[in-house]
């Protein structure tokens, strides 16, 4: 039986055929070593307090429709306003509603780092999250075998990106470690279920060196979920959903961080 994870790969892979045949990968490398060099994500994730990723995330595959985000960059400017480290940017299209002129809107739209978070799968896509000016990209460890985990990390690297690369279960967190990964999300969600664990970074953080950036992903529903998560030793929450549903995203982004700067 294919999992959901399975099933996005396969149109991801599908869509990445087509981009291809418009762009080929000697095109798509050239724009990467012409884009604005990579700002230093890592570094802004390592400041003191609990750094946020705020998302912009128009549907899940697990929630449907979540927001209709009809202005990307004006709520990447509220988050960046609101004290956000990072912006992520959903750029899947089938399940997720994304696109990589998301992407580009919020680029334009602050001076934070810019997280692509997409299903990356070859390395094609990699140099097209920096030629859309990705200072960050997600490698999902489910999706990979540990050669291309390796590979891709090293091409991200190599471009200047930080790689945050997520784990859901022990497993996947020793697979990451022994990649080397300097930044490591644990997703709450299982993207082979969909089911949410909220346990599951208090169960796989102590198996991340500290030498490691710690970054909660999924089920973050509010500044609660924010203090609870840095208390198990987090660096960062990644949270989409509570905050593309409120009213007020600067607020929201706002009230995470300083949940988080108490504990
Ligand atoms: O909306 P939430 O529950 O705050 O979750 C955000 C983020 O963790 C989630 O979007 C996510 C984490 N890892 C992913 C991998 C692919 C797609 C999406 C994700």
């Amino acid at each position: 039986m294919p999992t959901v994870l399975d099933d996005i790969v396969a149109g991801v892979r599908e869509d990445l055929a087509a981009a291809q045949a418009v762009v080929p990968r000697t095109r798509i490398e050239e724009l990467a070593a012409d884009a604005a060099p990579a700002l230093d994500a890592e570094a802004a994730l390592r400041r003191p307090g609990l750094s946020l990723i705020a998302e912009v995330k128009r549907s899940s595959p697990s929630k449907g429709a979540l927001a209709a985000i009809a202005d990307p960059a004006a709520l990447a400017a509220d988050y960046e306003a609101g004290g956000a480290t990072a912006v992520s940017v959903l750029t899947e299209r089938r399940r997720f509603n994304g696109s990589l002129d998301d992407l580009d809107a919020v680029r334009k739209a602050v001076r934070i780092p810019v997280l692509r978070k997409d299903f990356m799968v070859e390395d094609y896509q990699l140099f097209e999250a920096r030629a859309h000016g990705a200072d960050l990209i997600l490698l999902i460890v489910a999706a990979l075998a540990q050669t291309d985990l390796v590979r891709m990390q090293d091409i991200a690297h190599d471009l200047g990106m930080t790689a945050l690369v997520e784990v859901h279960d022990e497993d996947e967190t020793r697979r990451a470690v022994e990649a080397g990964a300097t930044v490591i999300g644990v997703n709450a969600r299982n993207l082979k279920t969909l089911a949410v664990d909220p346990d599951t970074f208090a169960r796989v953080a102590p198996l991340i060196p500290d030498s490691c950036v710690k970054v909660a992903e999924s089920g973050v529903g509010g500044p609660a979920d924010a203090a609870r998560f840095a208390s198990e030793g987090a660096d960062a929450v990644l949270v989409g959903e509570a905050l593309v549903r409120g009213s007020d995203p600067r607020r929201a982004a706002y009230e995470l961080i300083a949940a988080g700067a108490t504990t």
